[in-house]
């Protein structure tokens, strides 16, 4: 089995003579990524501390995201994922703590920290392409046609550049939605459960584009999800949430080389993250 099971230490401090990450989601070594964009931003949450009036959603939480690396935020409904996401996309800001995104500090939404989210958000009055370009044109630059065309290519709309948005499916509005995201150039991507209002064919069709496209783009990625599957053929590495306060229990590696969901590697990378959510008392 190639998956390297990284298991939180009992005291919750690193452990340097080991190749395990602490539950906060820190790596001791750069291995087992098997991608690595030059020039893509590593994330780096510190200390981290959410409260909402009476709730505390989670405290001190560190977690640092590898350039280029794909990171799944896995758990239950309310345990904290989007919240997480949120403070790394500068859409809330911590009680306590702070994120940088290569190196700079995140004190706001920003087009180089793209987000994705559940619902696709296209504007409707727009054709497809029209949507793709808004970025760059809230940002007062001339999109490039031919650069539009090709990331409409690269999420699989070609030919649907003219569409209105209320012709598409929701799995091809959540394809533009990507584009859209990707169509600044973000140094990092957050994704908060992009494909879980899909049905099953075209949500397993997605999650394949995605990877193909982070793989192509290296862009590092931190992706929300609740579903264990997704979590295990999308993520270079998983972690999961416990309930809150807890905040992230356990980081699991997952082989890179091993991308299909019928061998047997997966299924024993996904029955190690089962039984990972069930030592943190999760289903
Ligand atoms: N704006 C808010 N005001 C008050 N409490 C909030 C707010 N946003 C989130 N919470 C609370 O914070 C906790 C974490 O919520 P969050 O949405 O981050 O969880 P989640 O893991 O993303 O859940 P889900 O999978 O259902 O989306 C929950 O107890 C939620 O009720």
């Amino acid at each position: 089995m190639s998956l390297e099971s990284r298991t939180a230490p009992d005291d919750g401090t690193d452990r340097a003579d080991t190749d395990e990450a602490t539950p906060s989601g820190s790596r001791s070594d750069g291995d087992g990524i098997g991608r690595r964009a030059t020039g893509a931003a590593p994330i780096d949450a510190s200390d981290l501390t959410k409260r909402y009036d009476e709730t505390l959603v989670f405290e001190g939480l560190d977690l640092h995201v590898e350039p280029g690396e794909v990171l799944c935020l896995l758990g239950p409904s309310g345990c904290g994922k989007t919240t997480l996401l949120h403070l790394l996309a500068g859409l809330e800001e911590p009680t306590g703590g702070d994120v940088e995104i290569d190196g700079q500090p995140v004190t706001g939404p920003d087009y180089r920290w793209g987000v994705v989210f559940q619902d696709p958000l296209l504007y409707p009055w727009l054709s497809v392409r029209e949507n793709v370009a808004v970025g760059p044109r809230l940002r007062g630059e001339d999109p490039d046609p031919d650069r539009i065309d090709d990331l409409l290519d690269l999420v699989g709309l070609d030919g649907f550049e003219d569409a209105a948005t209320s012709d598409l499916s929701g799995g091809m509005a959540q394809r533009a939605s990507l584009a859209r995201t990707l169509a600044n150039d973000p140094e990092v991507l957050l994704l908060d459960e992009p494909f879980s209002a899909l049905d099953q064919l075209t949500k397993m069709e997605l999650q394949d584009e995605l990877r193909r496209i982070v793989d192509d783009l290296g862009v590092t990625t931190v992706f929300v999800t609740h579903d264990i599957d997704e979590a295990v053929y999308l993520g270079d590495r998983v972690a999961i949430m416990g309930t809150i306060p807890d905040g992230i229990e356990h980081v699991e590696s997952i082989d890179s080389d091993t991308r299909s969901r019928d061998d047997e590697s997966f299924l024993e990378d996904r029955a190690a993250t089962f039984e990972r959510l069930e030592q943190v008392g999760l289903q």
